[in-house]
């Protein structure tokens, strides 16, 4: 791949402030325009070359839903480990922030090493960024990406195919669930390159008497034509 090298400034020049307080309201963030039309390609191509994976899914097998998703091997491809470098610091803050609402101790390190020094030391030491390939009739059940008692409370998930001229439907779902409430449904639109910060477990809701955990599950509603790929950074890796 020929990998362009500006990914740590392009993820420094968002508006981390801007982004914290959207996520304190609404639970999720954006970014456009993280990866360029050509980046998404690169890594759709990638997708062929099971060299650089360490495990393919077969989603329909595990009940998962429908499609396939592969985890990426160590050593990541620079693009994805720059990726995952460069959001981590920005992420933890966030996460310090959400861990003081909810009365957590937890304090998260502030570099990506630091962090996946304490999940290899808890026996967590395989590397979870993914891409993932739907067809036709793909999805991707509600779930939640979690490998073992280290969780960090964020992940990303970059969208690489173009919307209405490589697939259409496939559309990124949120549903948060409230103690004793329903739940809420989000469904984000994201285009070719933008990605979305979302909540591993749970976000802080402001309640009556003070701020509680609202559960997250996300999923892919199903494609109705084409084939979409899709890159998630999960930052935990996995037991
Ligand atoms: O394909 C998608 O957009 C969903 C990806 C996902 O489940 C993840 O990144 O953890
Ligand atoms: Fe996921």
């Amino acid at each position: 791949m020929n990998l362009t090298t500006d990914i740590r400034q392009r993820i420094a020049n968002y508006d981390w402030d801007a982004i914290g307080h959207t996520m304190d309201e609404q639970g999720y963030g954006l970014l456009s325009s993280a990866l360029t039309a050509q980046e998404c390609d690169e890594l759709i191509a990638l997708y062929a070359d099971n060299s650089k994976f360490r495990t393919r899914i077969d989603m329909q097998r595990h009940r998962f839903g429908l499609g396939e998703y592969k985890y990426l091997a160590y050593p990541l491809p620079l693009i994805v480990q720059e990726l995952r470098e460069a959001l981590y610091p920005h992420l933890a803050e966030i996460a310090n922030h959400w861990a003081e609402l909810l009365g957590e101790n937890t304090r998260y390190p502030d570099t990506l090493a630091d962090f996946l020094q304490y999940c290899h030391e808890h026996g967590q030491t395989r590397p979870t960024p993914l891409i993932l390939q739907y067809q036709e009739g793909g999805y991707n059940s509600l779930h939640q990406d979690l490998y073992g008692e280290v969780a960090f409370p964020f992940q990303v998930v970059f969208l690489l195919s173009q919307r209405n001229e490589q697939y259409t439907g496939g559309e990124s779902l949120l549903i948060e669930q409230r103690p004793r409430a329903q739940s809420i449904g989000r469904v984000i639109t994201l285009e070719r390159g933008s990605a979305m910060i979302f909540p591993t477990h749970h976000r802080p809701v402001a309640g009556t008497r003070g701020w509680y955990r609202a559960n997250v599950r996300h999923g892919v509603s199903p494609v109705t034509g084409g084939m979409r790929y899709g890159m998630g950074i999960i930052f935990h890796d996995a037991k």
